[in-house]
């Protein structure tokens, strides 16, 4: 038989496939459904410090090749996403994390402190890309903005967290956050990659675009973003010794799954392929990625992991 599971962060997952955050885990009943399904962990919509609408909409369109949104951080506020993790306890195996993503960085120091003194098993994943809150740039392209948030983070926040990265696009740009990421010992995974920023799409047929925050830009999700995904995953796995990296990006079968561990995932999120097929997406991929492993005589993720090959 083929074993998916992963053992990360002190926690052991049953599988390694779970929700991209944003996805199907902004109320209480989405994520009660994905604790349902095959997922192996979960991770809640970001939540900001206070309850937010978000952008008008239309903010999320489909496409053939994935998905455009810009929903702008629509939450229940931080509160409601605290109590879900005091209720869900260990969650019969199945890891929960919390995303944060406070407006400023005292909303996100706010936040985990709140997350310490609650002495709860939750792992923060705090989002430094955002690319839709209008006016906002995505922290994660501000080098210096950074190292002052990671910084306050350590100061805020005793124990093991996580962090989603956005896309990076230029070598230097992977060494000059690997440099940064580096000198925080209790930053242990990165997940790359949020959406691809500040996309457009256009309907031929109304000569219009589709979404409409910022008259039409979005972030990109699906098979638009794999190829990049893909990339910052391996470069970080590369440059970030001793942590663990969380693929995220175009994965809709098992074969995208096998990519990113390829590459050195520890453990995969889906977002627009959960989005579009609910969560029974999870015993899919899983279905799927366990008979490309028998078929290739491999039977844990670990004969593979990491070993994507150069030529
Ligand atoms: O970090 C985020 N990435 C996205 O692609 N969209 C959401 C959002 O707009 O709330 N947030």
């Amino acid at each position: 038989a083929v074993d998916l599971s992963v053992t990360w962060l002190g926690r052991a997952m049953p599988g390694c496939l779970y929700n991209a955050s944003g996805v199907w885990c902004r109320e209480e009943d989405e994520l009660a459904a994905l604790r349902a399904s095959a997922a192996a962990a979960l991770i809640t919509k970001s939540a900001t410090l206070a309850p937010r609408d978000g952008n008008p909409e239309p903010r999320y369109h489909p496409t053939p090749l994935g998905s455009i949104n810009s929903m702008g951080l629509p939450n229940r506020g931080f509160d409601y996403y605290l109590d879900f993790a005091r209720r869900y306890g260990d969650g019969g195996g199945k890891p929960l994390f919390l995303s944060l993503s406070g407006l400023t960085l005292d909303d996100n120091c706010a936040m985990l402190r709140r997350l310490a003194e609650a002495g709860l098993p939750a792992l923060p994943e705090i989002n430094l890309s955002c690319p839709n809150v209008p006016g906002k740039p995505q922290l994660g392209y501000d080098f210096g903005a950074t190292a002052e948030a990671l910084d306050a983070f350590d100061a805020a926040y005793p124990g093991l967290y996580g962090v989603k990265l956005p896309p990076y696009f230029d070598p230097a740009h992977f060494a000059a956050m690997a440099e940064i990421l580096n000198r925080h010992r209790r930053l242990a995974f990165v997940t790359c990659i949020n959406s691809i920023g500040n996309g457009l799409v256009v309907d031929v047929d109304s000569e219009a675009v589709v979404i409409k925050p910022k008259d039409g830009l979005g972030g990109l999700g699906g098979d638009y973003v794999l190829p990049t995904a893909l990339a910052n995953v391996r470069e970080f796995c590369r440059l970030l010794p001793g942590k663990d990296v969380v693929g995220c990006g175009g994965v809709k079968s098992g074969r995208e799954a096998f990519m990113h561990i390829l590459a050195g995932a520890r453990a995969v999120q889906v977002g627009t392929c959960l989005h579009q097929e609910g969560p029974g997406a999870f015993a899919r991929i899983a279905a799927e990625l366990a008979a490309l492993m028998r078929a290739k005589g491999y039977r844990r993720l670990d004969d593979f992991r990491g070993r994507l090959r150069t030529l």
